[in-house]
Order: C-alpha cells, then sequence, then structure tokens
C-alpha cells in the first residue's frame, strides 16, 4: 500500500516549471529514493511533500488523504518528519534537551500541549531517549549539542526527525559534507532504520542510493523519467543518458 503519494504534482516559478507532473508511490515500509542531477527539482518536491509551500496543480496523499495544500506545520503533526540538509539543532542545549524539545512538541497543538499531563511526559521522555540510541548517541546525551563533531551533529538532526515518532521520514542528503567514516556510519543508520519507518531519501553519492534504496526515482528537468530498483536503474538507458552519462557501468 502506498502511503505517501503524488498525482501529477507541479511547481511553476514564473516561467520556470521546477516540478512537472510528478506522480509518485512510497510504499509503506520502504526506503524509497529521489535521485536527478543538480536542479533537477528534488529539493523542491520535497518543499510539496512537506507543505513548505503549496503545489501549482497536482495532488499529495497522504495515507489515502488528500492533504494538498496543508501547511507546513500541519504536515509535520500529520507525521510526515523531514531531516534537513542544514542543521536545525539548538546549539547550546544538550542533546538530551534537543531531541525533548522536539518529541514534546509533537502531535499537539499548541492549546493541547499546554494541557500535557504527566503520564504523557513520561511518553516524550521515553521518545526522545529512544530516538537518541537510535542514532547511537545515547551515551553523549548530557553533551551540548556544539561540543558534537559534523558527523554527530547530522545523527543528532536525524534523532531530531526521530522523536517526533513520524510515519514518514524525508531525509534530504544526510551524508552530505561528512568524511567517508561519518558517511559509513550514517548509511549503517540509515539501514539499521529500514522496516521501522518509510523512508524518501534524496542523496548525491550514487554508491549509498544503490545499497539503501528499495526503489528509486529519477528525475530531470522536473519531471520523472525512470523508476524502478537499483538494478532496473542502473541498466536504464534513459537514465544514464541524462544523468549518470554513461559512468555507472
Ligand atoms: N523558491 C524558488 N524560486 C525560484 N526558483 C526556484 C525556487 N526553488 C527552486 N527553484 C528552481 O527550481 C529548479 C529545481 O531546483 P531544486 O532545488 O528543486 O533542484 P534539486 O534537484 O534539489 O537540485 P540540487 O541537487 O542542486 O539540490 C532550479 O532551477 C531552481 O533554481
Amino acid at each position: 500500500m502506498a502511503l505517501l503519494e503524488t498525482k501529477r504534482l507541479t511547481k511553476s516559478f514564473g516561467a520556470l516549471t521546477a516540478v512537472n507532473g510528478v506522480s509518485l508511490a512510497v510504499e509503506a515500509g520502504s526506503l524509497h529514493s529521489i535521485i536527478g542531477p543538480n536542479g533537477a527539482g528534488k529539493t523542491t518536491l520535497f518543499n510539496l511533500l512537506t507543505g513548505t509551500f503549496p503545489p501549482t496543480s497536482g495532488q499529495i496523499l497522504f495515507d489515502q488523504n488528500d492533504i494538498t495544500g496543508t501547511p507546513a506545520s500541519r504536515v509535520a503533526h500529520l507525521g510526515l518528519a523531514r531531516s534537513y540538509q542544514r542543521t536545525t539543532v539548538f546549539p547550546a542545549f544538550s542533546l538530551f534537551d534537543n531531541v525533548w524539545v522536539a518529541a514534546f512538541a509533537t502531535g499537539k497543538s499548541w492549546k493541547g500541549l499546554l494541557h500535557k499531563k504527566t503520564s504523557d511526559y513520561a511518553e516524550v521522555t521515553g521518545r526522545a531517549r529512544q530516538a537518541l540510541q537510535d542514532v547511537g548517541l545515547e551515551q553523549k546525551s548530557t553533551q551540548l549539542a556544539r561540543q558534537l563533531s559534523h558527523g554527530e551533529q547530522r545523527q543528532l538532526e536525524l534523532a531530531i526527525a526521530l522523536a517526533a515518532a513520524p510515519r514518514v521520514l524525508l531525509l534530504d542528503e544526510p551524508a552530505a559534507g561528512l568524511s567517508p567514516e561519518e558517511t559509513r556510519r550514517m548509511v549503517a543508520l540509515v539501514r539499521a532504520l529500514k522496516g521501522r519507518y518509510t523512508m524518501v531519501l534524496i542523496e548525491h553519492k550514487m554508491d549509498i542510493i544503490m545499497s539503501v534504496s528499495d526503489r528509486i526515482s529519477v528525475m530531470h528537468f522536473g519531471s520523472l523519467i525512470a523508476e524502478g530498483t537499483p538494478a532496473e536503474i542502473q541498466k536504464n538507458a534513459d537514465v544514464r543518458r541524462a544523468y549518470l552519462g554513461g559512468v555507472a557501468a
């Protein structure tokens, strides 16, 4: 069953159509990657999915419900969490406080937040602990976020997204700017989360994409030009021509 779907989704900025009639179905429990050259429209697609801005036309369905035009704050509460390319960490907070705040703010309106019960706090604290454990940072929970290495900061960003107990996790280049060792750790982490979360991944590093994805959709000039398993995408002649330039043999 598709948990997240788009139907002929389109976004134009003036004369430029950044996302052009994209129909996508992300199966529940799968890791679905979006690849494509710079400027292909991947980040714009994420911005549409998270409600950062509304589409020009087309539809977004989340768990069979039409969420087209739903603002970002509402979309997050519905269970679509995004781990940003740029950091969303509070540097002067401890790791635990960073994830606790994210866990606390989840699933409730501001009015609801003011009326949490004691049992709610225990649940929030448990979710925050679990998120840090999931990314392997539980030993450092009392350290300040600013004391972390760059790679650990990216892990913390992921923990912040996980603390929201999302149903779909959108990962925007989680390995960007990481060293080879940090990249290995991040890939292991994403792999460990597979099956537990439905994930949509944007990533430029082809070795990562090919090793972790269940399905891959390829964008080129705003349109989807191919979709399939890693093996199918690697063999696809259109993809090689348009994106890989024949280098991924
Ligand atoms: N807010 C905006 N206003 C105008 N044009 C935009 C806006 N956001 C993106 N674009 C344009 O839309 C096109 C697609 O950009 P987008 O960032 O979605 O591509 P991308 O595939 O994520 O690229 P990259 O891999 O470099 O991040 C680009 O030509 C970009 O300049």
